[in-house]
């Protein structure tokens, strides 16, 4: 059990990030002051509602609830806590740059700077933190970016690789009281400069998402050449040098991070004078992946004019309701503009696709969707999709037995054995 004088902490923008955050930080024993602009959005914190899909967080919400204090207005959170937690949005604008108005408009309530210091976990640019104090030299800046992965988030936050905190020397006490609050985690605490800091981040994402590029392109070279991508990576994960992780071959990446992070990264360096050739190779490679599951499906089908295509997944990775830049609204857009209908299903994300996906039939259950369908395509891993009776019920309702497996997911030699034609993505 953490101390009673634990720090309070004020937390800004309670999205993915911000709650995950919140919710933590109670369970370690602090008082949180989480305060967002969306006021429906806070009343449903207030009655108890977690307004996403994140396994685990309505159970730490409710066990802390005593901690956890929500509120639409500023002057509370000011008011208790002294470290600030950013971690408001930073969507791409139309020229790639990160959208900081968000941040801006925090920066904006903290005109006058006292004993507060804002702890920034939203992902921004490297040269945020040095601009915002340009403007505010009083203010207290610590650079904190977030890891988590959605889906994982909790265990990401409570179990770190590392943490990494970045500020100046007129900040550093406060830097210290942001490097406790993670020491009971255990992990590593990378100490650096704000600029640093920031391009960690920014760095971290661009890599992961380049490996992920990298072994799209070894699947489309392995269909070429009779080799099967996932004995490719497991064989190249064995290396310790390589690493076995982000090495899945599939649909290309999607989700509120990677899209926007790498096209972040691409145009600091742009803006600055560098362009940055490899981070440009892997944007093209991602976007083509998801329209390579078009041609697949052309392959066996033809003409995709009138055919009924089930999309089995909307949301962009499993475990989470988030549909932004998911591969499934990509794929239904080519589908559509070729002719055919779309319908699809997702266990959890339903409601948010509703909102997107105007022309595509949405279903409530996966035999619903394959209800006549030409053929599958299996576009988020959930584990229901691999749990389904293809070779009976899946295959009984199916119009043409034709799965195209974007994940590598599905059992391939029980599907070709239940005689559906199987594509899978580099294999
Ligand atoms: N989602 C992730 O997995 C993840 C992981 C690591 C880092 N990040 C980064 O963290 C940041 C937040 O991401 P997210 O996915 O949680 O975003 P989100 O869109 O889910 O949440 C952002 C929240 O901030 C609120 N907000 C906007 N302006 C505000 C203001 N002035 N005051 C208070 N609240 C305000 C919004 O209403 C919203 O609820 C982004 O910079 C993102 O790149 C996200
Ligand atoms: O081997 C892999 C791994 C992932 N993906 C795809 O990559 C995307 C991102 O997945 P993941 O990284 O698991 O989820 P995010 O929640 O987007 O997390 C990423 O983005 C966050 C926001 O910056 C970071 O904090 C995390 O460290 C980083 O992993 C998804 O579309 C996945 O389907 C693959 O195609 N192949």
């Amino acid at each position: 059990m953490a101390p009673r004088e634990a720090e309070p902490i004020g937390v800004i923008g309670v999205g993915w990030v911000g709650l995950v955050t919140a919710a933590c930080f109670a369970e370690l024993g602090h008082e949180v002051w989480a305060r967002d602009i969306d006021a429906a959005k806070i009343a449903a914190l207030e009655r108890g509602e977690v307004p996403i899909h994140e396994p685990g967080l309505p159970e730490l919400v409710a066990r802390n609830r005593d901690r956890l204090h929500f509120t639409t207005e500023m002057a509370p959170v000011l008011e208790h806590a002294q470290l600030l937690f950013c971690c408001v949005d930073t969507p791409p604008t139309y020229s790639g740059d990160a959208d900081l108005s968000r941040v801006e408009a925090v920066v904006a309530e903290l005109a006058e700077p006292d004993d507060h210091a804002l702890v920034m976990k939203s992902t921004v640019p490297v040269g945020t933190g040095a601009a915002i104090k340009r403007r505010l030299p009083a203010l207290h800046y610590v650079s904190n970016p977030e890891f988590l992965k959605e889906g994982s988030a909790i265990e990401d936050f409570m179990h770190p690789d590392r943490v990494v905190i970045g500020n100046d020397a007129a900040s550093s006490d406060f830097a210290d009281r942001v490097a406790a609050l993670y020491e009971p985690l255990g992990a590593p605490i990378v100490r650096t400069d704000v600029a640093s800091a920031e391009m960690i981040k920014l760095a971290s994402n661009a890599f992961l998402a380049t490996k992920i590029s990298f072994i799209n392109e070894i699947a489309n070279v392995c269909e070429e050449v009779g080799a099967d991508v996932a004995e490719v990576a497991r064989g190249m994960g064995l290396d310790a040098r390589i690493g076995p992780h982000f090495l899945r071959a599939g649909a290309g990446y999607g989700g509120s991070c990677f899209p926007k992070d790498v096209q972040a990264l691409k145009q600091l360096a742009g803006n600055s004078g560098y362009h940055f050739q490899l981070l440009t190779a892997v944007i093209d490679v991602n976007e083509l992946q998801k329209r390579r599951l078009v041609g697949k499906l052309q392959k066996h089908l033809g003409s995709l004019v009138g055919k009924e295509i089930a999309l089995l997944g909307v949301a962009f990775k499993p475990n989470t309701d988030d549909i932004r830049e998911a591969t499934s609204l990509v794929l239904a857009g080519r589908l559509q503009s070729e002719g055919a209908q779309v319908r699809a299903y997702d266990p959890v994300a339903l409601e948010r696709a509703r909102a997107v996906l105007s022309n595509v039939r949405l279903c409530t259950s996966a035999l619903e969707a394959l209800d006549g369908a030409d053929a599958a395509v299996l576009v988020t891993e959930w584990p229901e999709f691999r749990e389904l009776d293809w070779a009976g019920a899946v295959k009984r309702v199916m119009r043409r037995p034709i799965v195209v497996d974007g994940r590598n997911f599905l059992d391939r030699e029980a599907l070709q054995a239940a005689g559906f034609v199987y594509e899978g993505v580099g294999r």
